[in-house]
C-alpha cells in the first residue's frame, strides 16, 4: 500500500503538471489571440482542451434550464441565488420588469461569470446560451420540432471539491433561493395562455376572505400541517401532495381562496385550462413541467369534463394515425392517482366547480381530494369581513338590519362586494346594499309563493302558479347559465389579468 507521503507527493506532481499545462494553454491562447482569426482560435482551443483537458484540476457542472419537459429546479434556484451574488466585476446584467411586477428582476447576462466562495472553496458560475436547439414534442399525433434558445449554468470549481459541492453547496443554493423567494413574495402565475409566468399580484388573503370562520381555520391548519410534514410523507411512503375540491355558486370566492392559499404558502400557481389541451399526453407534459411548491389549479372541472362528451372524438393526423382531441376523465384521474405521485414534491392540486353533484363520483371518491370545501352564500360574519375590507368599518347602526336580510336571502360575497364598492361613504354604500338586499328578498318571495291546493283553485290559477314557479327556477338557472357562459372565457389567470 502506498504511504500517505508518497500519495501526497504523487498528487503534488500531478497538480504541478496540471498547472504547467494550464500555463501553456494560457500562453498559446495569448499568442493565438494576436495572430489567428477567431473561428480558427475556437477550433484550436477546443482541440487543445480535448488533448490536455484531463490534466485540468477544474470540474464543470452543467445545469440545464430544463431536463426533457420538466423544469430543472436547481437551475431556477441558481438563477435566484445568483441575483444576490452580483459582484462589481460583472460587466453586464439583464434587467427586466414584467407589466405586473413591482420590482426589477436582475440576472446575469449570457457569458458573464459570477465568482462565489463557500467554506473555503472558490466557485465560478457562467450563464451559457445555446441557440437554435431543436426540440421534438411527442404528441399523440406525432412529432413536431421547434427551435429554441437553450440556457444553462456552468459551475466550475476544483475537482477536489466535487463531493462537497454536490452534497453541501448546491443544497445550500437551493435553500437560499427558497428563502429569497419567501422574502421577495414573488408568487408566479403560470398559464397556457401566457408564454412567460406573470407575478401573482392578487390581494386576496385569508384575512380578507369572507368564509365560514371554522372552515377557514380548519383549512389554514390543514395547510400548515401539510407543509411541515416532509418527513411524515416520506416515512409513510406517500407522495407529498394534497388535493382540495372547492365547490359553490359563482361569486362565493373559490378563485379568491386559491389566491389566498398561494399568498399564504408562497406557492406558485399553475392554471391548467383543460379546454385548451388537446390530449392526455398534453396534460402529462404540462404536469411534469410544473415546479415544486406549487398549486395546480383546474377551474370548473364540471365544464372541462363536459367537453369530453361534446368535443371529444377521434381524428387523424397527417400520418393518418388516430389522435384523441381532448383530455379525458380517466387521464385526469391517472394523474391524480399515479403520475401525480411520481412527479415532484410539495404540490397542491385544486379543483373548482359550481356543481359538485355533476362531478363524476370517481373524482369525489375518498383519497382523491383530501378536503372538500364548500364556499357558500354570504353569512353575517362574512359580511363583517367585507364591510371591513371595503369600508374600513367594524360596526354601524345598519349592521343588524343587513345581517337579518343576509340570513333571509341567498346573496354571494361578490354581489355584496360590488354594492360596497359603489361609495366610499359607509352610509351611502350600506343604504345601497339594503336596497339591493330588499330587492333580492322580494324576488325570492315572489318565487317562493305557496303552491295552490289541488281542488280548491281553478285549473287556470294552478297553471299560472306553476308557470310562475317555472319562471323562477328557469330564471335562476338562466342566471347561472349566463354567468357560466361568461365564465367559459374566464380562466383563473384571465380573471386576474382583468383585475
Ligand atoms: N368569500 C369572499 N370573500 C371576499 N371577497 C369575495 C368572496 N367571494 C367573492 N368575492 C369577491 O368577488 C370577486 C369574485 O369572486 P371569485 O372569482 O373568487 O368567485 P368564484 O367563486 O371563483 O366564482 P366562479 O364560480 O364564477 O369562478 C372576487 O374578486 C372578490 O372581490
Ligand atoms: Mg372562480
Amino acid at each position: 500500500m502506498p504511504s500517505t507521503s508518497s500519495v501526497l507527493s504523487t498528487y503534488t506532481t500531478f497538480a504541478a503538471s496540471a498547472m504547467l499545462v494550464r500555463t501553456i494553454l494560457n500562453e498559446v491562447q495569448t499568442i493565438t489571440n494576436q495572430f489567428i482569426p477567431q473561428k480558427l482560435q475556437d477550433i484550436l482551443s477546443s482541440k487543445l482542451e480535448g488533448l490536455f483537458g484531463n490534466f485540468s484540476d477544474q470540474l464543470t457542472l452543467i445545469i440545464e434550464q430544463s431536463e426533457g419537459f420538466s423544469v430543472n429546479e436547481i437551475y431556477q434556484a441558481a438563477e435566484l441565488y445568483l441575483s444576490t451574488r452580483i459582484t462589481p466585476s460583472i460587466q453586464q446584467l439583464r434587467v427586466s420588469q414584467a407589466p405586473r411586477e413591482k420590482s426589477l428582476s436582475v440576472t446575469i447576462n449570457e457569458g458573464q461569470k459570477v465568482v462565489d466562495t463557500f467554506e473555503g472553496m472558490q466557485l465560478t458560475w457562467e450563464l451559457v446560451t445555446t441557440e437554435n436547439q431543436k426540440t421534438s414534442l411527442d404528441y399523440d399525433s406525432g412529432l413536431y420540432a421547434s427551435e429554441t434558445a437553450h440556457k444553462s449554468f456552468h459551475l466550475s470549481f476544483s475537482k477536489l471539491f466535487k463531493d462537497k459541492v454536490l452534497n453541501k453547496y448546491l443544497p445550500y443554493v437551493a435553500e437560499r433561493s427558497k428563502a429569497i423567494k419567501e422574502t421577495k413574495k414573488a408568487i408566479k402565475l403560470y398559464s397556457l395562455a401566457a408564454a412567460d409566468a406573470i407575478n401573482l399580484d392578487h390581494p386576496s388573503t385569508f384575512d380578507t376572505l369572507a368564509m365560514d370562520p371554522v372552515l377557514k381555520q380548519a383549512l389554514i391548519d390543514d395547510l400548515d400541517r401539510f407543509v411541515k410534514r416532509r418527513e411524515f410523507y416520506s416515512r409513510v411512503g406517500k407522495a407529498w401532495k394534497r388535493g382540495y375540491l372547492l365547490y359553490g355558486p359563482p361569486g362565493t370566492g373559490k378563485s379568491s381562496l386559491i389566491a389566498a392559499m398561494a399568498n399564504y404558502l408562497k406557492f406558485d400557481i399553475y392554471d391548467m385550462e383543460l379546454a385548451s389541451l388537446r390530449s392526455n399526453s398534453d396534460l402529462r407534459r404540462l404536469l411534469v413541467s410544473t415546479g415544486n411548491r406549487s398549486i395546480i389549479v383546474i377551474e370548473d372541472i364540471d365544464c372541462s369534463i363536459e367537453l369530453e362528451n361534446r368535443q371529444c372524438g377521434g381524428g387523424h393526423d397527417e400520418n393518418n394515425s388516430q389522435v384523441s382531441t381532448c383530455v379525458t376523465l380517466s387521464g385526469l384521474l391517472n394523474f391524480v392517482d399515479g403520475l401525480w405521485s411520481s412527479c415532484g414534491d410539495e404540490r397542491i392540486i385544486v379543483f373548482t366547480t359550481n356543481y359538485k353533484e355533476r362531478l363524476d363520483p370517481a373524482l369525489l371518491r375518498p383519497g382523491r381530494m383530501d378536503m372538500h370545501i364548500h364556499m357558500s352564500y354570504l353569512t353575517p360574519s362574512g359580511f363583517k369581513i367585507l364591510a371591513f375590507n371595503y369600508l374600513k368599518i367594524k360596526s354601524h347602526s345598519m349592521f343588524d338590519e343587513i345581517e337579518e336580510l343576509i340570513k333571509e336571502v341567498e346573496v354571494t360575497p361578490a354581489e355584496v362586494a360590488e354594492e360596497l364598492m359603489k361609495s366610499e361613504d359607509a352610509d351611502v354604500a350600506l343604504n345601497g346594499l339594503v336596497d339591493f338586499l330588499l330587492g333580492k328578498k322580494e324576488q325570492t318571495m315572489k318565487c317562493e309563493e305557496p303552491k295552490v291546493d289541488e281542488g280548491t283553485q281553478g285549473n287556470e290559477e294552478e297553471n299560472e302558479s306553476l308557470k310562475n314557479e317555472e319562471d323562477c327556477t328557469g330564471q335562476k338557472r338562466k342566471n347561472v347559465n349566463k354567468k357560466k357562459k361568461n365564465k367559459k372565457l374566464k380562466s383563473f389567470s384571465h380573471l386576474l389579468r382583468l383585475m
